[in-house]
């Protein structure tokens, strides 16, 4: 054969795609081969093969096999065999999952150690993968550069859903192994970024009618957590601008891939809950549902702010008493696969009244406040139920367990006593060996007793003090912290969302484990 003619031949390259499960390598194939990307994930097993023909400058033909190895590949016998003989390896994580970052130690490992005895080593490229979700980026980008750095490997960040620089990096590994230099300007033509599809909801109204609570409920919850997000970390002071930016706190968790225990409706604003579903007591299979059936976990959300009290109210237990939306919560709770509380407390009785009904028992830490006008929601509600006082609603009692703790320390504790405070106060507590304490400003209102509670550092599962507010549209919000006692908690660890740059969140963040055995399981 000529030297011509073999130049005219497409050159194979074996290029094999590794890295922890639900990086995005089946999208990155996927999309350098076929352009596309499916939101579905859908596990690799084994592995999967594409084929893709490039021409690199110089004229030059690669036909790329691509080879798609499933991340549960990892400690499997095969792993090795698929990796060996491979010209180009691309080391895929998702930029948002650290562990999938961590992970990598292992996967590089695993290629050094088939190739150890080769002559010719592959060409290896550290992809961060979902650079479409920036904002919710954990693996900081001089840790990826130090680790191309120290390993000598091509850096590549893109995106499988958006395309962004897709081909490129499967171009640059293919060039590299080739002895191919690309330029400026062909790198630039290879960085194309797909842009998404802008759907127009106005044309159409036909199918929003046909299935209201579904479409509307997932625009507006999406709309909640593009607006968290946008706004940076949860509970970033920015967050304050944001509608419902706590509840896109929330999100910001299960979005995280966080299993988060969830709660009610994610609606917090009573304008949007008519807009969503019609008036919260109308609603029967409410936006839990939703959320069980489309997101990878749900959250635990309670307003804390009278103003949307009433909708809140409403929903969480009309929600709650579907009950399928109950068997489910308690079904992902006796699970114990939740890592993460994350509970913006609002009124007590109906947490209390929640949290019974999942036999979960709550301690609170901070009081509620009250200062915002009433809502016509509350106050129909109130009429409704013949309280014709001013204030907030009264106690739900017949939904409280009188003798839990909860119950004890609210029961007349007047949760309209306090004036509405400075937005951006806070009164981190701090934990220390068990221990929690809170400021002496904390002491001086009167919150201090509210630390004795039994329980606390026996099975305490999680924390979460703090206080924070803001405004959005003339309404304050707040959130209190709580502590959480109690079996499911204790399953769950202590992980908990809350304000992670605080004091206690710092302090408490990973140095507690989760306890070996359920509080009830103890001697
Ligand atoms: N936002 C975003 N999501 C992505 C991106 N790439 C992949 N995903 C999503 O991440 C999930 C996992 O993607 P896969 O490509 O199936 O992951 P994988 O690494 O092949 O997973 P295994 O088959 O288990 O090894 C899917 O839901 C994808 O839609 C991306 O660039 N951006």
């Amino acid at each position: 054969m000529s030297d011509s003619e073999e130049d005219s031949q497409d050159r194979q390259l074996k290029i094999v795609i590794i890295g922890d499960g639900a990086s995005g390598k089946t999208s990155l194939a996927t999309r350098f081969a076929q352009e596309a990307f499916g939101k579905q994930y859908k596990q690799t097993i084994g592995l999967d093969f594409f084929l893709k023909r490039i021409t690199l400058p110089g004229n030059l033909n690669a036909t790329l096999q691509v080879w798609d190895i499933g991340g549960q590949t990892i400690g499997g016998k095969m792993l090795d065999k698929y990796i060996y003989g491979a010209q180009g390896v691309l080391l895929v994580y998702d930029i948002t999952n650290y562990q999938s970052f961590e992970n990598l130690e292992d996967w590089f490992g695993m290629v050094k150690k088939v190739n150890e005895e080769s002559e010719v080593q592959p060409v290896i490229s550290l992809v961060g993968n979902k650079i479409d979700l920036e904002h919710m980026r954990t693996v900081k980008a001089d840790k990826h550069q130090r680790f191309c750095q120290e390993n000598g490997l091509i850096s590549h960040f893109v995106s499988a859903k958006t395309g962004d620089s897709v081909f490129l990096c499967f171009q640059r590994v293919a060039a590299d192994i080739l002895g191919v230099k690309l330029n400026k300007a062909e790198i630039e033509q290879s960085q194309r970024v797909v842009k998404a599809d802008i759907v127009n909801y106005s044309q159409e109204p036909v199918a929003r009618t046909v299935n209201p609570p579904r479409s509307s409920m997932c625009a507006v919850h999406l709309q909640f957590a593009t607006a968290a997000f946008l706004s940076g970390p949860f509970p970033k002071r920015k967050e304050e601008k944001v509608v419902a930016g706590i509840n896109g706190g929330a999100y910001w968790s299960v979005l995280r891939r966080r299993p988060a225990v969830a709660f009610t409706s994610g609606v917090t604003m009573p304008a949007q809950v008519e807009r969503a579903q019609g008036t919260p007591g109308e609603r029967g299979a409410g936006p839990t549902e939703k959320l069980l059936r489309d997101l990878p976990s749900f959250f635990v959300f309670f307003c804390f702010k009278r103003t949307v009290k009433a909708a809140v109210y409403g929903v969480a237990r009309a929600a709650l008493r579907s009950a399928a939306e109950r068997d489910a919560l308690q079904h992902i709770w006796s699970q114990g696969n939740l890592t993460t509380v994350c509970v913006v407390v609002n009124w007590w009785c109906e947490l209390a009244w929640v949290f019974k009904s999942l036999r979960v028992e709550v301690t609170l830490m901070n009081r509620p406040r009250c200062g915002d006008s009433l809502h016509p929601c509350a106050k129909e509600e109130r009429e409704r139920r013949g309280d014709h006082r001013s204030g907030p609603p009264t106690v739900n009692k017949p939904l409280l367990d009188q003798s839990s703790p909860l119950s004890q320390s609210f029961h007349h504790r007047g949760v309209r006593t306090e004036k509405r405070q400075d937005s951006e106060e806070r009164l981190p507590g701090t934990w220390r060996d068990g221990t929690v304490s809170l400021p002496e400003e904390a002491e001086r209102r009167g919150l201090a007793g509210m630390r004795d509670h039994q329980g606390l550092d026996q099975d305490l599962g999680g924390l979460l003090v703090s206080r924070a507010g803001g405004g959005h549209r003339g309404v304050r919000k707040r959130w209190c912290g709580f502590v959480c006692t109690g079996q499911a908690l204790a399953a769950i660890g202590p992980s908990i969302i809350c304000d992670r740059a605080g004091p206690l969140s710092r302090s408490f963040r990973g140095r507690r484990p989760p306890p070996a055995a359920l509080p009830s399981e103890r001697p």
